[in-house]
């Protein structure tokens, strides 16, 4: 972001967590701002999420290449309008591989089911937050990618025990890159808080977006 007083530096949050600040520029966030509005359109587009105890996620969600629901993923979006999940584009795929490599100063190995396959793109506005959750309903290891635009969030990256303490909180600003594997992947997460109105202005973006990259090897 313009204006820090020092330049924020890529940070390994803990081993196979590394935080990089402001990987992706300005073109390229309004690419992928462009490339959401278009995925959060019916059919299959941004819906709220129901949880199966009674709970409603306050961030709405939009996915891409399978259907994640609470708890599973599926071909359809069985808990919106039922219809086919749009594809996961190759190009972001490819950004995948390359966020994995700028994070981890090496690229994933190739191999069978290791291509990113699946994107969750989260949508907050107002107070929306996400509680502490691991990532696991798929099937591979593969690191998940973070993505984030727009307004700054409280992103706090536990432990793999319990959603509790220890864990540490990072600010993700627009741009930023955050990955989790390794040792790391089945950390608890979550956004406690976003901060409003802290998103560079000429994005043109009201509320944070997130995508999530993820290799499902679902097959
Ligand atoms: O919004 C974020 O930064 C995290 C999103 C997340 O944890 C998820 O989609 O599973
Ligand atoms: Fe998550």
């Amino acid at each position: 972001m313009d204006g820090e007083l020092f330049p924020r530096e890529r940070a390994v949050i803990a081993p196979g967590a590394v935080h990089v600040p402001d990987w992706l520029g300005a073109a390229r966030q309004r690419e992928l701002l462009a490339a959401c509005r278009a995925w959060a359109r019916p059919p299959a587009g941004l819906r709220t999420v129901r949880t199966p105890g009674g709970g409603v996620m306050t961030a709405r969600q939009v996915c891409l290449g399978l259907h994640w629901y609470a708890y599973g993923y599926a071909r359809t979006a069985v808990d919106g309008d039922g219809e086919p999940v749009k594809p996961m584009p190759p190009w972001l795929a490819e950004l995948g591989r390359e966020a994995v490599a700028a994070a981890y100063g090496a690229p994933p190995e190739p191999g069978p089911d290791t291509a990113y396959d699946i994107a969750l793109i989260n949508f907050y506005d107002g107070d929306s937050r996400m509680g502490m959750h691991r990532d696991a309903e798929e099937r591979s290891t593969a690191p998940v990618v973070s993505l984030s635009l727009g307004d700054t969030c409280v992103f706090r990256f536990g432990n793999t025990a319990s959603r509790g303490r220890p864990y540490q909180d990072v600010e993700l600003c627009s741009g930023d890159l955050f990955v989790f594997g390794g040792p790391s992947r089945p950390a608890y997460h979550g956004v406690p808080k976003v901060l409003p109105g802290t998103g560079p202005r000429e994005l043109g973006l009201t509320g944070r977006l997130n995508i999530t990259l993820r290799v499902g090897g679902l097959g």
